[in-house]
């Protein structure tokens, strides 16, 4: 898809020599990792940590230099989808499930930068059910509380076996309508005993980078 692939690579403008770089994953950071590994294969020096097992069989299969998240203290600029963005940059991501990595990486990362086509923004977050990582652990009182918060939550179903996350939990979509206040709710969802992360990611993404189907891309650099 064009728009998915253009944004990505114009993301991968804010990689340089010497940095450490988180991988997103999904279909749009699919396009990242592959521009960063032609990037390294023209002599580009960096070293990466990946959002998920997925990006990491993708990276290290291209050549991409991948070390565990132990040996890091900082990430320079993590490049990663969404599945919503709003007016204002906050964001639901999770649609594949590497939700609670991907938070870790872009709360860690100096530069957080966005990249999506047309079709995830919105003006109101909402609409893409917002998906909740929770322990498989009591998992139905999870859900109640989940559901006290204003919610129809479905536990992710992947080929007929319940989804587990590379984390060994589930993932909850959260159908909830309209959110009025994604950081608020992605405080009270954390609040929840069971539940380990959700995918409001509010205030977080330093750049947006919006890929259309026209060939054209616009990016928004985002001063917090
Ligand atoms: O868990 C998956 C991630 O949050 C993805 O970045 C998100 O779902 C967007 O994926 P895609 O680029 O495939 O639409």
């Amino acid at each position: 898809m064009l728009a998915k692939k253009i944004a990505a690579e114009a993301a991968v403008e804010f990689v340089q020599s010497g940095m450490t770089v988180g991988l997103g994953t999904g279909s749009t950071a699919y396009y990242a990792i592959h521009k960063i590994a032609e990037r390294v294969k023209e002599g580009l020096h960096i070293r990466t940590v990946a959002s998920s097992r997925q990006s990491e069989e993708l990276a290290l299969q291209l050549g991409i230099p991948v070390v565990p998240l132990s040996g890091i203290q900082e990430i320079d600029v993590s490049i990663d989808g969404a599945d919503e963005v709003d007016a204002n940059y906050n964001l639901i991501k999770g649609g594949g499930g590497a939700l609670l990595r991907e938070k870790i990486l872009a709360a860690h990362s100096k530069q957080f930068v966005v990249i999506a086509d047309e079709s995830k923004q919105v003006d109101r977050l909402g609409k893409f059910p917002l998906p909740v990582e929770i322990v498989p652990f009591a998992f139905n009182l999870t859900l109640l509380k989940l559901k006290a918060l204003g919610c129809e939550p479905v536990v992710r179903i992947a080929d007929g076996n319940t989804f587990i996350s590379d984390n060994g939990n589930y993932i909850v979509d959260c159908a909830f309508g309209t959110i009025e206040d994604p950081a608020a709710l992605e405080q009270q969802i954390n609040a929840i005993p069971g539940v380990v992360e959700n995918g409001l990611f509010t205030g977080m993404a330093s750049a947006v980078i919006i890929g259309y189907e026209d060939g054209t891309t616009r990016r928004t650099d985002i001063t917090r």
